[in-house]
């Protein structure tokens, strides 16, 4: 089977839902590649969580007696829960016994983003919190029946993009596609970036170690990395009180170029502009932070929606492919 599903952003690009058919009811789920559980908001999720949110009704699923789950990403946020199996429809890609993590818990970030009913996991299943047994992901359900063991992201910038599950659209991309092992020793799509240019300065150095990661917003990058871009802002400083580097919304903000697999991408200035920190549209909040206390950088969805990004397992190494949209 394979199968296209839309990429909703949200404001300012915060996240992309996707409509999933769960049991009997369609759910707006942000798919993401850098964690591994497929929960969803629940009719067992208190009204006081989950007022504006549509319902699993684990009435459907087959519940898994004594499973339960817990999560809590990279920005703080988190939910936790018990476990069902039952059918889940992306894009008509059907997986018949899907593990559906039904929230009976979910923390504010959750609870105040009513366009949120849940997340999918895209990372590698060894990272899947349920315990006593890890379950799959949904695309480690639906792999073998895939036409290919692959999944593209195709993101944008303010419109819908795509999810393709099972082969390679080449109408969503130009040029070649550059390709890099992933190392899955720690459950992501984790490989090594390498040289990176500011504005028109030449490309050099290297940002390192790296994730894809479509659930987390912004790019988190090396100190160094981060300090040569904003030297560029004549506006920019790090305001601790915003938690990262700000600048005045008018000033037009350098690209950004890194070199993947051998070929360099540009991530538009106008990409890396995230949002006003207030109502006054007077100070921007950057689209590039540093990833101190994090371990390794994340290309998220500031870097996604500039390139066209193949998850590839159809060899014994799995592979990340980048293209210019
Ligand atoms: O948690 C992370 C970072 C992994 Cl290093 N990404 N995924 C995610 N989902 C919701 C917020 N962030």
């Amino acid at each position: 089977q394979s199968g296209e599903v839309a990429a909703n952003p949200e404001q300012y690009d915060e996240s992309y839902l996707c409509p999933v058919q769960v049991g009997q009811t369609t759910l707006n789920l942000d798919f993401d590649t850098g964690s591994a559980d497929l929960w969803v908001f629940s009719t067992l999720t208190p009204k006081s969580e989950s007022t504006g949110h549509s319902l699993y009704n684990p009435s459907t699923g087959t519940k898994k007696s004594g499973y339960t789950w817990d999560i809590s990403y990279g920005d703080g946020s988190g939910a936790s829960g018990t476990v069902y199996a039952d059918k889940v429809v992306v894009g008509g890609v059907t997986a018949t016994s899907q593990a559906v993590e039904a929230a009976t818990s979910v923390s504010s970030q959750f609870e105040q983003d009513t366009d949120n009913d849940g997340l999918l996991g895209l990372a590698f299943s060894s990272i899947n919190t349920v315990e006593p047994q890890a379950q799959k992901t949904f695309f480690d359900s639906v792999k073998g029946s895939l036409a290919k063991p692959l999944f593209t992201a195709d993101l944008k910038k303010g419109a819908a993009g795509t999810y393709d599950f099972g082969y390679i659209d080449s109408s969503k991309y130009t040029g070649s596609i550059s390709y890099v092992n992933v190392n899955t020793a720690n459950g992501f799509w984790e490989f090594t970036a390498s040289g990176y240019a500011v504005g028109s300065g030449s490309v050099s150095g290297s940002v390192g170690d790296a994730i894809a990661d479509t659930g987390t917003t912004l790019m988190y990058l090396p100190t160094t990395v981060v300090q040569a871009y904003y030297n560029k802002v004549d506006s920019a400083d790090y305001d601790s009180n915003q938690g990262g580097y700000t600048y005045d919304c008018s000033e037009n903000l350098p690209n950004f170029l890194i070199s993947l697999g051998g070929k360099t991408f540009t991530v538009s200035g106008t990409d890396i502009n995230f949002a006003p920190v207030d109502s006054s549209g007077e100070t921007c909040f950057g689209g590039i932070q540093e990833n101190t206390g994090i371990g390794m950088s994340i290309l998220g969805d500031i870097f996604l929606k500039s390139v066209f990004v193949v998850f590839d397992q159809t060899q014994s190494t799995p592979r990340l492919g980048f293209a210019a949209q």
